[in-house]
């Protein structure tokens, strides 16, 4: 065709035919009717602007006061504040003051809004300090740059502008890299014993509370300021916990990447713009200093990370670790300080609803389906992590989802596949570096790959996060030894059993070689998260689910027919319908045979799952085999009891003693 010629059918252009081979060809206008079509002058009108710099002016629009203000019409906060502040000078004023150094000038000097765009603020004067001068440091000379609340279109463009491994997946997540850490260190996580802390939170040993003075916290927050004021910019997230308004409270996290910015965004619950304009001082403050590693040298540090908390400043540090993980539950071992304050149960559970108000909670450590069962196309998700249990009925904390990507598919998980979109951010995962395409299946990085969602995302979420008191309690086992039934019911006593338990057993990581299953206990299903002794929370859970008769169940997620290595995990689907059967009360009316040894009532019969999957013993080919594993795991359980015996647990001895009962009896 026209390719390089002067054949031209419509005679509407045509090259010169006096080219040279090396110029480019002339193109030709003629006059006619056609020709504007093609190659025309621009007649119309001019829209509003005279240069390229006013025309892309054109392209956005101011948006609301309360999100950031982009022409760089920042406002200088130093170490006196303007009179009669506007509302972003108030947020200023309040983040300078979060921001301050406990020993030098006060807050440091900040400008709202992005570096880059932000030039024409380098003129505003600065104001004087009234610190005497031999105080001066080059650090209060300098700004600091606040990027508060942005949205997640624009900490994309700053994750993908200034984090490397920060890119956009084919469905348009946010693919990230959290460094070094993939995931939580609770050995390096530190709680200040002061006074108060010291009688009320429970220590020693079993305890996830390793002590720090309150001399140390204040070096390592120092420390983490110091890191966060010496940026160009920080990220501040003003932000709720808690769907309950009555025991709501407010958190900022000021962090030094777009990835925890939006990490937070996500999981926290999102202000309305009226809210952020009246957001105030916040209740609690998390300082994510976490590219930055601790000191060594100071005292109680073992390695280069530290998780500080500090109740009595209501504050939190992170040194050395980026893992995002470590915000959503730093912040939960606060509410589980503060909520038994008030009475309020804190719950690490995931929490759904049917249509017909009945609500389950599903209790279990990490990797054993509160996420994934709790995500039920057929009921409204209240959440999955984290929940408190009041008089009222259940809320939410979060307002957020974290579900784990190994092994995602989208037969098996088809609303946590499709939550992965536009503004989830994807931590960890391994994608086609062409079409960014994730292979969910890749463990190059870490087996903990993860998404984390705003709750909304999931199609039948139930928003606001609250519901009525549960009506069944599902406690979530992943057995790798391969003996606990697929589904048993629990009376009273034997629920809160295990629950102080915490009964899981997941194969021991991807090393060689590694065959046993490894048994883990974590009272409550988190003692990584509790502040309070176990027996506390006990004694309320038992209180509330006598109040309202819920029913307790135990669902093995994990091995069948054998432990690992000799069975296979339970299918997905198959426990899918005993939890079915679970909602739809059905199981409730089954006819039970009791175990040996554990003494688990165990249905007949549940419809929809092989009913000789129901009994353990018979999945097994060798059952001499089947009784060692469970008398060992048996042996595992009471050894475990054993720190509680002396406790009793609420004011109720005849329980506490039923509690000690209800574990194996061999
Ligand atoms: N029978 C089963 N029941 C539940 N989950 C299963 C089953 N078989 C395989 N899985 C897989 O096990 C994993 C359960 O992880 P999930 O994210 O639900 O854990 P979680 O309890 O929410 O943990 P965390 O507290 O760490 O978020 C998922 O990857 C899921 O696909
Ligand atoms: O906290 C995390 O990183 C993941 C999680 O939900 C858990 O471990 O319970
Ligand atoms: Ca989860
Ligand atoms: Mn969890």
């Amino acid at each position: 065709m026209a390719g390089n010629g002067n054949e031209n059918a419509d005679g509407d252009f045509s090259f010169s035919a006096a080219a040279a081979r090396d110029a480019l060809p002339r193109i030709t206008t003629e006059k006619g009717a056609k020709s504007a079509d093609v190659c025309h002058d621009d007649t119309a009108p001019r829209v509003n602007f005279q240069t390229i710099d006013e025309l892309h002016c054109l392209q956005k629009k101011r948006s609301a006061p309360t999100t950031p203000l982009k022409e760089g019409g920042g406002v200088v906060m130093g170490t006196s504040g303007p009179t009669t502040p506007s509302s972003g000078e108030t947020m200023l004023q309040s983040v300078s003051a979060s921001l301050a150094s406990l020993t030098r000038e006060t807050g440091p000097k900040l400008i709202r809004g992005d570096p880059t765009s932000a030039a024409k603020v380098a003129h505003v004067p600065h104001t004087p300090t009234s610190v005497p001068a031999a105080d001066v440091s080059d650090s209060g000379l300098k700004f600091t740059h606040i990027l508060h609340n942005l949205s997640p279109a624009e900490l994309y463009e700053q994750a993908i502008k200034y984090e490397k491994g920060s890119f956009v997946t084919s469905t348009g997540a946010l693919a990230t890299l959290s460094g070094a850490k993939t995931g939580r260190s609770p050995k390096d996580k530190r709680v200040v014993k002061d006074e108060t802390t010291a009688s009320e939170l429970w220590w020693g040993k079993g305890s996830p509370n390793i002590e720090m003075d309150e001399q140390t916290f204040l070096v390592n927050r120092e420390r983490a300021v110091d890191y966060l004021n010496s940026l160009d910019k920080v990220f501040v997230n003003d932000q709720y916990l808690n769907w309950d308004p009555e025991n709501s409270i407010k958190v900022r996290i000021v962090s030094a990447r777009a990835y925890h910015s939006l990490f937070m965004h996500n999981m926290c619950i999102r202000p309305t713009p009226e809210e952020l304009e009246n957001f105030g001082t916040p209740d609690f403050t998390i300082y994510n200093a976490g590219k930055f590693p601790c000191n060594r040298y100071t005292h109680y540090m073992t390695s280069s990370t530290s998780i500080d908390i500090n109740l009595g400043r209501r504050e939190m540090v992170i040194l050395g670790t980026q893992y995002a993980g470590e915000m959503k539950k730093g912040l939960f071992g606060v509410m589980h300080y503060l909520m038994p304050k008030r009475k309020i149960l804190s719950l690490h559970s995931g929490c759904n609803m049917g249509k017909e108000g009945d609500v389950a909670l599903f209790f279990g450590l990490s990797g054993t389906g509160k996420t994934t069962l709790s995500t039920d196309h057929n009921r409204y998700l209240i959440g999955d992590d984290e929940h408190c249990w009041s008089d009222a009925g259940v809320s939410n904390i979060e307002g957020g989802c974290y579900a784990k990507c190994i092994d995602l598919s989208r037969e098996k998980e088809p609303d946590i596949w499709n939550a992965i979109k536009f503004g989830t951010v994807l931590e960890n995962v391994v994608f086609d570096e062409h079409t960014r395409e994730v292979d969910y299946n890749d463990k190059s990085v870490t087996e903990n790959t993860r998404a984390a969602y705003p709750i909304e995302y999931i199609p039948n979420s139930k928003i606001p996060c609250v519901g009525p008191h549960p009506k069944n309690v599902i406690l979530l086992a992943c057995d790798a030894f391969g003996v606990l039934p697929p589904i048993s019911k629990l009376d009273l006593a034997q629920t809160m059993y295990h629950f102080i338990s915490g009964y899981t057993a997941l194969v021991a990581g991807t090393e060689e070689g590694v065959k046993e299953p490894r048994a883990t206990f974590s009272a409550c299903f988190g003692a990584a998260f509790i502040m309070l002794h176990p027996t506390k929370y006990a004694a309320m859970l038992a209180e509330k689910m006598q109040a309202q008769g819920a029913t307790g169940w135990l669902v093995n997620t994990g091995w069948s027919g054998g432990s690992y290595g000799a069975g296979s995990r339970i299918k997905l689907a198959y426990t899918r319908k005993i939890i079915d059967a679970i909602h739809s009360g059905s199981l409730l009316n089954a006819t039970y045979h009791k175990t040996e040894i554990f003494g688990l009532e165990i249905p007949n019969e549940v419809e929809g799952v092989p009913s000789e999957i129901l009994e353990p013993m018979n999945a097994w080919e060798d059952k001499e085999a089947y009784k060692d594993t469970l008398l060992k795991l048996a042996g595992l359980f009471r050894n475990n009891f054993e720190t509680f015996t002396s406790h009793k647990i609420g004011d109720d001895g005849k329980l506490t003693e039923e509690i000690l009962a209800a574990g194996p009896n061999f």
